[in-house]
């Protein structure tokens, strides 16, 4: 996996370079069997960090992925993120472990946590860290959150035992932006990483995101950002 990089307006790296910091997605509920194995071998091709699909598909990824060093990813109550009970959570993420993911990201209770319920919140996501063994993500979800959750909802999930913090699990939720990263990698400790994800679109986005501090870029538009030039786009968050 990358090295964590420090926030640096220095950082210049190629569009292809970005490729090794890429977790390259594909989550269509209507991917084939033969798009998901050309979305493996486009991770090994470009050097993308890793593969992230559905675990459904984990057991023809996995095969395709064996030996080549690509991590493969997965995501458990997802898209709904969050929603389904702590046992159920425990269980697939288990069940993911075993078909041979090598990360696994997560959504979190949001509605726990807006309750007050922090034993929960955290309990819930610590209940998939144990049971995968896996270097868990969790999605926080920033937008739907005050600052005091925000800063509960971070503190739990790393005493959770989390590897990785995640702004938002989609674009839907927010666009991935270089302040929601700098909040996460000022608070992360021991080792935890930073994860930007949604609708990262663009070379220029994405070199951004790393020099605000991410470590890893969740996107399906992998293969886009590896071959852009568009240097004068500008992003809008
Ligand atoms: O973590 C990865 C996200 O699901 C990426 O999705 P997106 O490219 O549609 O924003």
């Amino acid at each position: 996996m990358s090295e964590t990089i420090a926030a640096t307006t220095e950082l210049s790296l190629t569009p292809a370079e970005l490729a090794p910091y890429i977790q390259h997605t594909k989550i269509d509920p209507d991917a084939t069997r033969d798009e998901m194995i050309a979305h493996a071998q486009e991770a090994v091709t470009h050097g993308f960090n890793a593969a992230m699909v559905p675990a459904s598909w984990l057991p023809v990824v996995v095969a395709e992925l064996s030996g080549t060093g690509v991590e493969v990813a997965s995501a458990l109550d997802f898209p709904t993120v969050g929603v389904m009970t702590s046992a159920g959570k425990a269980a697939e993420a288990a069940e993911i472990a075993r078909l041979g993911a090598t990360q696994l990201d997560i959504g979190v209770q949001v509605g726990w946590l807006k309750s007050g319920r922090y034993d929960d919140f955290r309990e819930d996501i610590a209940g998939v860290v144990r049971a995968s063994g896996l270097p868990v993500k969790v999605m926080l979800e920033l937008p739907l959150l005050t600052d005091a959750e925000k800063e509960a909802a971070v503190e739990l999930a790393m005493e959770a035992g989390v590897a990785f913090l995640k702004n938002a699990s989609s674009g839907q939720i927010e666009t991935a932006n270089p302040a929601s990263v700098r909040y996460l990698v000022d608070r992360a400790r021991d080792g935890v990483r930073v994860k930007a994800s949604g609708s990262i679109k663009t070379y220029r986005q994405g070199l951004e995101l790393l020099r605000a501090g991410a470590s890893l870029l969740g996107t399906s538009a992998g293969l886009a950002i590896i071959t852009d030039t568009g240097d004068e786009e500008t992003v809008s968050y």
